[in-house]
């Protein structure tokens, strides 16, 4: 198939400017993700393709020099604008770099269609390959599926300018001129705008993915301590109830309250209250089980879900933990701040109809226990309070084989 080349041409400069701005449109307000660079980087495309579109009409030189490190630019934006998704500030002399060697290249090579094609497409697919390398680099860092569609449209990029300088090396149509139809040119041409969709897609797909997390983040967990929050921990307890019913294994659940938390805010102020929450939570992620999860049910309450585990272990848990924070020495700006928790532990066995609030008011009712017993101590529930299941009268069932 050969098509049209000027079409082809004029289809990729509308495709750039229609994308450059979809990208402005999208990238509005959000300055630190690269999509202004990104849409700045395919407005230079556009222009670098015009004055290619242009052979024949302006001077030859300007069409060439010019058009080709228009070209060589926009790759080396597109780089700035990865690298900026990533918080990486881009050297501009290492940016500037390729589009200024090859207008260099290029001048030397005036005469000679050949070699000119053999040095642009060298040129374009090492930038290309750059961008793919910088993508890969921080694959871990990535969220998902947004940067492996720019590193496939980059990679279609790599292919067909390396063959592009391929058949230029070989020199094999050295009268061919570029606005001369031709299957490398078709191949360039279409692949070119295949990439400038993929791309361009894949890099806002990549700034969405960044927000859905930073908002799935949001919704799960505690600002403050980064442990799950109240919402979530409800959640994990909720799932666990539910399969510790149907796999009749034991569960427990500890709610943790600090001691006269009020005075280190009175005393040191809210700030060194934060920093002891922190702190806290540091403390208690130390010591719990993988499968354990640890939210903020409030304030300075704290929930411990513990699946498969019996009212025993969980009271030998609640134990060292208490043990380990009065042996903490918290330190804020300097000051050292001394602080206990108080307990409330439930653990045993459920059964069918058993829910979480149920379980939250047998560790919340232990906690009281513990704050009315002294506090920086442990208490325990292995009574379930439980409605009658006609819902005639509450009675109360042995929740437990500790
Ligand atoms: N710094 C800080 N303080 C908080 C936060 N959430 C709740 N608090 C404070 O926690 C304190 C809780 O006080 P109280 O409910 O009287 O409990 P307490 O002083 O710990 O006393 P006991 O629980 O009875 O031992 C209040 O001063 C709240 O303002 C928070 O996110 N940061």
């Amino acid at each position: 198939m050969q098509a049209d080349v000027s079409t082809l041409m004029a289809t990729n400069l509308l495709a750039s400017l229609t994308m450059a701005g979809v990208m402005v449109v999208v990238g509005w307000g959000m300055r630190r993700e690269g999509l202004q660079l990104w849409a700045g980087a395919l407005a230079v495309h556009a222009a670098g393709y015009l004055l290619l579109a242009l052979r024949g009409q302006i001077d030859e030189s300007l069409s060439i020099l010019a058009g080709n490190a228009l070209l060589s630019l926009a790759l080396s934006l597109l780089l700035a604008a990865v690298l900026r998704f990533y918080e990486t500030s881009a050297r501009w002399v290492v940016l500037l770099a390729p589009p200024v060697l090859l207008f260099a290249a290029l001048a030397m090579q005036l005469d000679n269609y050949g070699a000119r094609v053999a040095i642009s497409g060298a040129m374009y697919a090492a930038q290309a390959a750059a961008i793919v390398m910088a993508l890969f680099l921080r694959r871990g860092e990535t969220v998902g599926r947004g940067a492996r569609l720019v590193m496939v449209g980059m990679g279609i990029e790599v292919c067909i300018m390396a063959l592009r300088a391929a058949g230029g090396a070989m020199n094999t149509r050295a009268s061919e001129q570029l606005l001369q139809a031709g299957a490398i040119q078709t191949a360039t041409f279409l692949g070119t705008f295949v990439m400038l969709l993929v791309t361009s897609l894949g890099f806002i797909f990549m700034t969405k993915e960044r927000a859905d997390e930073a908002n799935r983040l949001l919704a799960a967990f505690d600002a403050l301590t980064g442990v799950a929050n109240r919402r979530s921990i409800i959640a994990a307890l909720d799932r666990d109830v539910g399969r510790a019913i149907r796999t009749r294994t034991p569960l427990a659940l500890m709610m943790i309250d600090l001691d006269h938390f009020k005075r280190v805010n009175d005393n040191h102020g809210h700030l060194a209250g934060d920093a002891v929450l922190r702190s806290l939570v540091e403390v208690l992620g130390q010591r719990i089980r993988s499968q354990d999860i640890v939210g903020r049910y409030g304030g300075e309450e704290f929930l411990i879900v513990l699946p498969e585990t019996t009212l025993l272990g969980a009271r030998r848990l609640a134990a060292e933990l208490c043990k380990a924070v009065a042996a903490h020495t918290f330190v804020y700006e300097g000051r050292q701040i001394a602080l206990t928790v108080s307990i409330g532990v439930f653990g045993g066995l459920l059964e069918p109809g058993d829910s979480w609030d149920v379980l939250i008011h047998a560790a919340d009712s232990a906690l009281y226990d513990a704050k009315h017993a002294g506090r920086n101590r442990v208490e325990e529930t292995p009574i379930l309070p439980r409605a009658s299941r006609d819902g005639t009268h509450p009675e109360t069932f042995p929740a437990s084989l500790s």
